[in-house]
């Protein structure tokens, strides 16, 4: 085995089903006494359920939360936390509105309650995105990881089935991209490798039966283990490329994960074998790269970038993009090998290895 540095970033969780009944205790606990509600127009509901249960320590709901962290909607939710003279966000939903709480934080240091009903895994990673000008950049600080984390699996049972699917192989692709790190380490690879099978064997029963909740749990522990290591190793081809598309494309960001994602393994396969076969093991598949595409394709997830509506002459442009600023891949970038990847992508063709 050889050396390694492991740094334990302290989150306290509240797992199961169930578990939202605790939120009066856990907002106790972290001092809090105007806590702001956080949560995208679609889960106002859900945002005025958490009111409901916190009652007086509630100062208001902001509803605004989108994908991408929009600067003007960061700026507009601190000004809302600091006129309310909240002590706390609670953030109820997916990765957009983890997202806005933790603007939030950057600027204001308020602890974030944490209440995922996706398994984009955000609210595990102290990493941070806030777009501006059409430019999404990404950071991290240690003030943005959220405090305490309520999952309960039944806030996901209302999650459509596509974005079930897609979210959860966003998720595998921290862990996937963690494997192979170059600042792996053994704790996050077996956190990893949980990680995968646990949604492996999760997201198919979940399509079967959306209300399975065992199921939802298995997809709910699988999306904490994968987004844990995404907030403490460093990522590569594979998240670089879903950047690109999302920010200078504006592609879903989970389906474009999922398309994405068997075409990263198969690019960087000849440099990462053990990952490629931890990453195997945990599908229970021979391959890692041909496993989570046949995942995708069972579970009826998008395949193909053309489907998500990118354009086809973008192609050659975003290959630039990919190749600008040097981060650690197993592989290195070869302008050929990732068009022809990307060509593969846009079509929805099975993954190449090695290409
Ligand atoms: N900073 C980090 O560590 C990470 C950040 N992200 C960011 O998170 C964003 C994507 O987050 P996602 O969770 O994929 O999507 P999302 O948070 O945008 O949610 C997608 C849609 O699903 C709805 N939704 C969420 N949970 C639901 C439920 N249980 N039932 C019904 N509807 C529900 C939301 O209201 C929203 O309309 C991106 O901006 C991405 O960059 C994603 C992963 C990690
Ligand atoms: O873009 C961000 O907000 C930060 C990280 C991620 O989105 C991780 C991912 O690509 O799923």
């Amino acid at each position: 085995m050889q050396a390694f540095t492991y740094t334990s970033a302290a989150a306290r969780v509240i797992f199961g089903a169930g578990s939202l009944q605790h939120l009066v205790r856990e907002t106790e606990q972290l001092g809090a006494r105007r806590a702001l509600v956080l949560c995208t127009p679609g889960q106002r509901a859900e945002a005025e359920r958490v009111a409901a249960l916190i009652g007086e320590r509630c100062a208001g709901i902001f509803d605004q939360a989108v994908m991408h962290v929009p600067i003007e909607t960061a700026r507009h939710a601190r000004e809302v936390a600091r006129e309310l003279e909240a002590d706390c966000a609670i953030a109820i939903g997916g990765g957009s509105t983890m997202g806005l709480g933790k603007a939030i934080a950057l600027e204001s240091e308020l602890p974030i309650l944490a209440i995922p009903t996706t398994y984009a895994g955000s609210e595990m990673t102290p990493i941070y995105g806030i777009t501006e000008a059409g430019l999404k950049k990404t950071g991290r600080d240690v003030r943005v990881l959220p405090r305490t984390v309520i999952y309960d699996p039944e806030l996901s049972l209302g999650l459509p089935l596509p974005l079930s699917v897609t979210s959860g192989i966003n998720a595998m692709a921290h862990a996937a991209e963690g494997l192979y790190a170059a600042d792996a380490n053994p704790i996050m690879s077996m956190l990893a490798e949980e990680g995968i099978r646990a949604l492996a064997e999760g997201l198919p029963q979940i399509v079967l039966r959306a209300d399975d909740l065992d199921a939802r749990s298995q997809c709910l522990y699988g999306a904490w283990l994968c987004g844990t290591v995404l907030g403490n190793v460093g990522m590569s081809l594979h998240h670089k490329l879903c950047h690109t598309l999302g920010g200078s494309y504006n592609l879903p960001h989970a389906e474009t994960h999922t398309v994405i994602l068997p075409h990263a393994l198969a690019y960087n396969a000849p440099a990462a074998p053990q990952a490629m076969q931890r990453i195997a093991r945990a599908l229970g598949s021979e391959d890692a790269a041909q496993g989570v595409h046949a995942l995708a394709r069972a579970l009826q997830a998008p395949l193909s970038l053309r489907e998500l509506g990118m354009p086809y002459e973008e192609l050659d442009r975003c290959t630039d993009i990919a190749l600008q600023n040097a981060y650690a891949n197993p592989r290195p970038l070869e302008r050929a090998a990732l068009r022809a990847l990307l060509e593969n992508a846009w079509h929805g063709h099975a993954p190449v290895t090695g290409n």
